[in-house]
């Protein structure tokens, strides 16, 4: 088992992130490493409760514990303002107490939709992220971001609220669908953009999910490692941390201005990184030919790298001024130097003016 810690000292945080194949079949014994009490509140989305509901439920049924499922219709639109009032109701109606645990089974939508209500519920209750898409298990358990998506913006209500634990089971991902596969990839390829050249080509030489998952779990602690670090540095995402969002700035706009239904998070995001690197390569900041390298690898994982509709990217721009990392009215971006070296910078007020004539840099 290959045990990360994600120590943020500052706020006396410390738990681990274990990745292992077949950990979710001792899942009881890691649970009972860091919860004491009976009461667990499982929350979930049916496609994950079919697959891996009744294993879980057994296992922590036979260890004692006494348990409530809430099952969400899976996909983007449940990370909802209504689900976290539903949420919120159920955990009322069994009586959870604030020395009870949550525990978020699922992906990133299950993961940021638990964890927020984890976090407000009784102002604040222990939870524990089981993440079960690649995505999740790179990204969205490790770091604390939780939140939900509004019409006006992504996650623009939401807390920064760490786990107790991260359970990675690399064995879940074998029943994920290709495209759910493939949106991780574009968080996986985002990390070497931002980060790590050397493992930038090392995602180029796979050839296929086959050859990825051969590798999976140093794949995903590689990643892990990278955002650990970020996080540790600056929790709270007023400086290095911002460079995981790489891509959002323009990909968050698009999943809002779609209302959560065209494109998927991690589809958003490729093509956002492409168009952004689009835009600083033609200024220059960004080195030569990079974004043809960027969308070849995004294109290997069929990922979209262009909006269907060019004529929309005029239209997703007004959305961009929601973004969070937004300093009074100066949008603030993630640019690639080159492959694998990323900085923020403040974007000059006709930064996106390209994108409004079609995408053409
Ligand atoms: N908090 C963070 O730091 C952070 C980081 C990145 C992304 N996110 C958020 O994560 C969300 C996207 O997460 P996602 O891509 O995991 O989407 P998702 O949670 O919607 O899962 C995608 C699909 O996979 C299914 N699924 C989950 N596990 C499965 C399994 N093992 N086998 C078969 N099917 C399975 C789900 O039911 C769903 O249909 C977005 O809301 C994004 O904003 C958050
Ligand atoms: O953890 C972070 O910080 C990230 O930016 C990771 C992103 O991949 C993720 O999509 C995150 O939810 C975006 O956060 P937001 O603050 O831009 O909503
Ligand atoms: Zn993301």
């Amino acid at each position: 088992m290959a045990v990360l810690t994600v120590d943020v000292t500052s706020e006396d945080i410390h738990y681990p992130l274990k990745i292992e194949k077949g950990l979710l079949n001792h899942l009881a014994e890691e649970i009972k490493s860091v919860y004491k009490n009976k009461k667990i509140a499982i929350v979930t989305d049916a496609h994950v409760q079919a697959l891996y509901g009744e294993r879980v439920v057994e296992q922590l049924e036979a260890a004692g514990y006494e348990l409530t499922v809430i099952v969400l219709e899976p996909g983007e639109q449940s990370k909802s303002l209504e689900n976290l009032q539903h949420i919120f109701s159920e955990l009322i109606a069994f009586g959870l107490s604030r020395s009870d645990l949550m525990l978020a089974l699922g992906g990133g939508v299950i993961g940021d939709l638990a964890g927020f209500a984890a976090a407000s519920y009784l102002r604040g209750i222990a939870f524990v992220q089981i993440p079960t898409t690649l995505l999740a298990q790179v990204d969205s358990s490790v770091g604390g971001k939780v939140a939900i998506d509004l019409p006006e913006g992504k996650n623009l209500v939401g807390a920064f609220y760490h786990p107790k634990l991260v359970l990675i089971d690399p064995n879940v991902l074998e029943t994920l669908s290709d495209s759910t596969f493939n949106d991780g990839m574009a968080e996986v390829i985002k990390y070497g953009c931002i980060h790590d050249h050397d493992f930038f080509e090392q995602l180029k030489q796979y050839q296929s999910r086959a050859e990825v998952m051969a590798e999976i779990e140093s794949v995903i602690a590689d990643c892990c490692t990278i955002k650990r670090d970020l996080v540790q540095s600056d929790e709270r995402d007023t400086s290095e941390r911002m460079l995981l969002n790489f891509g959002h700035t323009i990909g968050h706009a698009i999943e809002a201005y779609y209302r959560y239904e065209k494109y998927t998070h991690g589809q958003a995001i490729s093509i956002g990184m492409v168009a952004m690197n689009r835009l600083t390569e033609a200024l220059g900041i960004s080195a030569e030919g990079s974004t043809e390298i960027i969308e070849t690898i995004l294109k290997q994982y069929a990922l979209p790298t262009e909006l269907a509709e060019a004529a929309d990217y005029q239209k997703i721009l007004p959305l961009i001024k929601n973004d969070k990392k937004n300093i009074e009215n100066a949008l603030f971006i993630v640019v690639l130097d080159a492959i694998g070296k990323s900085r923020t910078m403040a974007a000059p007020v006709d930064f996106f003016a390209p994108l409004l004539k079609g995408n053409e840099v």
